[in-house]
């Protein structure tokens, strides 16, 4: 569906006609964010009055999941798909030229939000493969792959109700990219408000993102959304009013949710799918007690580079070192899998193996098998990044938008970092593992245990022959 899409100009007469007040500010095209809050007014830290807030939105705009509900009462068709698609649904859009649906503010306000967005699901397809060994590459594939699956099902239920049917599949007027649009706005616009929760708040969605950022939102006591001076900002008249979408998202999550890096705001680390080995017996088991997708968090922490998976212990434990899963029978009939770690239960504590393992003789060298897991994790990563690198000249680089590739190579270069500091972190880490008096008398227990096998294998060799 082509979205129909109205010009700027026109946001300040739809914010007055629904009771949005714009204070000391206009909403204008900036240079290379698209849309933005600029200030009318200089602002000085000195300012001893308390300057009023520069944007006031009504709390019966706020977009959220209660408001979906409310809408649903007042449009019978809405409620149908709602209830059908089991308030899977959580915001709609429908074609302005729909013979169905209660026209709602938001019906105008989407058609003033920008056409393009650099959030990589939307990338096509050339673009995605710029993102081969980041850290998003495997996030950006899941998520697309679960839109598609969402696409599918709404369209599967929706074309059994009628009139959505008639409006949606018959006209032939949406499809799968305005579900992903959908996804992309949301997840680039929405806030998250202290007392309403995640929310879409129209104009409040048009402040960019800056690293010394001149406003916050909040709510009032009537449940409006106000964006507010921060104290002791200073803002000249002309000047863009920023606030921060976090500084603790990395690099990663700031391109997967709103298409663009900002490099002095961004926390440095990744996050990596961790496998469990192809060849353990115990690897579905250990998955399901696990209960959730194994990861590997990897950040720089001033000078050094800390990281946390507490899959990879589990994936590092065996049977011959005290770990056990047993099935046991509840009370209701049923079978529950339990874990146990030196005959105790510890299957609420499959998180915590690295506190669990530090009172057994051997928890060096188990560590040494966790640090030796994530240092090879890292190295394939950091090959993979490397071997992906591409330039702008790249005869096979395909059709690609330089905003994408822009993004891409920063996240590469911020995650090639990471890693390189990571391993050499762990390589002194193994070092010194390796250098432990249990594991030294371990490794030297095993390799007698080897040798006096060989031996035995060639004497039994002996003896065949005799
Ligand atoms: C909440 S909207 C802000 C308004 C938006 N600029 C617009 O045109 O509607 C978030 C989007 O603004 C853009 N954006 C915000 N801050 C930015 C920044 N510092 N650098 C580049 N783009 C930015 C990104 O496209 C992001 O997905």
């Amino acid at each position: 569906m082509s979205r129909p899409e109205l010009p700027i100009e026109e946001l300040p007469i739809w914010a007055h006609l629904n009771g949005v007040k714009l204070t000391n500010v206009k909403i204008a095209k900036t240079q290379g964010r698209g849309y933005g809050v600029i200030s009318e007014n200089t602002l000085t830290s000195e300012s001893t009055l308390e300057p009023p807030a520069w944007i006031a939105v009504p709390h019966n705009l706020v977009l959220n999941a209660v408001a979906v509900n409310e809408y649903a009462k007042e449009d019978r068709n809405f409620k149908l798909l709602l209830e059908a698609a089991e308030h899977r649904v959580t915001i709609a859009s429908h074609p302005s030229h729909a013979s169905i649906g209660v026209s709602n503010p938001w019906t105008e306000y989407l058609q003033l939000l920008p056409g393009t967005l650099f959030v990589p699901t939307l990338w096509h397809e050339d673009e995605r493969l710029l993102l081969r060994g980041t850290s998003l590459e495997a996030a950006v594939n899941a998520k697309v792959i679960a839109l598609v699956a969402e696409f599918d099902a709404i369209q599967q239920i929706s074309s059994d109700i009628p009139c959505w049917n008639e409006v949606l599949w018959e006209s032939g007027s949406v499809s799968l990219r305005d579900w992903l649009l959908l996804d992309a706005l949301y997840r680039s616009r929405c806030l998250e408000l202290p007392r309403l929760g995640e929310s879409m708040v129209p104009c409040i969605d048009m402040v960019n993102h800056s690293a010394s950022p001149t406003a916050y939102y909040d709510e009032t006591s009537k449940d409006e959304v106000v964006l507010l001076p921060r104290p002791g900002a200073s803002i000249i008249a002309g000047e863009e009013v920023t606030i921060s979408y976090g500084d603790t998202k990395s690099g990663a999550e700031m391109l997967f949710s709103y298409g663009f890096i900002d490099p002095t705001s961004t926390a440095e680390s990744l996050t990596l799918v961790l496998e469990p080995f192809p060849d353990d017996p115990l690897a579905r088991a250990k998955l399901m007690a696990f209960g959730e997708a194994p990861k590997l968090h990897v950040a720089r922490d001033g000078s050094s580079v800390v990281w946390k998976s507490p899959f990879a212990y589990l994936m590092c434990l065996n049977e011959e070192d005290g770990l056990d899963f047993r099935v046991l029978q509840d009370t209701e009939g049923g079978q529950q899998l339990r874990v146990f770690w030196q005959d105790d239960d510890v299957t609420d504590r499959v998180n915590g193996f690295e506190a669990l393992i530090q009172s057994h003789p051997l928890s060096a060298l188990f560590r040494l098998r966790v640090v030796t897991v994530i240092q090879e994790r890292l190295e394939v990563q950091l090959d993979r990044a490397r071997s992906h690198q591409v330039a702008k000249q790249d005869p096979d680089l395909g059709d690609v938008r330089d905003e994408c590739l822009k993004a891409a190579e920063l996240l590469r270069k911020v995650e090639t970092g990471i890693l390189e500091s990571g391993i050499e972190s762990l390589e002194e880490e193994r070092s010194s593992l390796l250098a432990d008096k249990n594991v030294v008398a371990y490794l030297g227990s095993m390799e007698t245990a080897a040798s006096d096998l060989v031996e035995e294998e060639a004497s039994n060799e002996v003896e065949d022959f005799s």
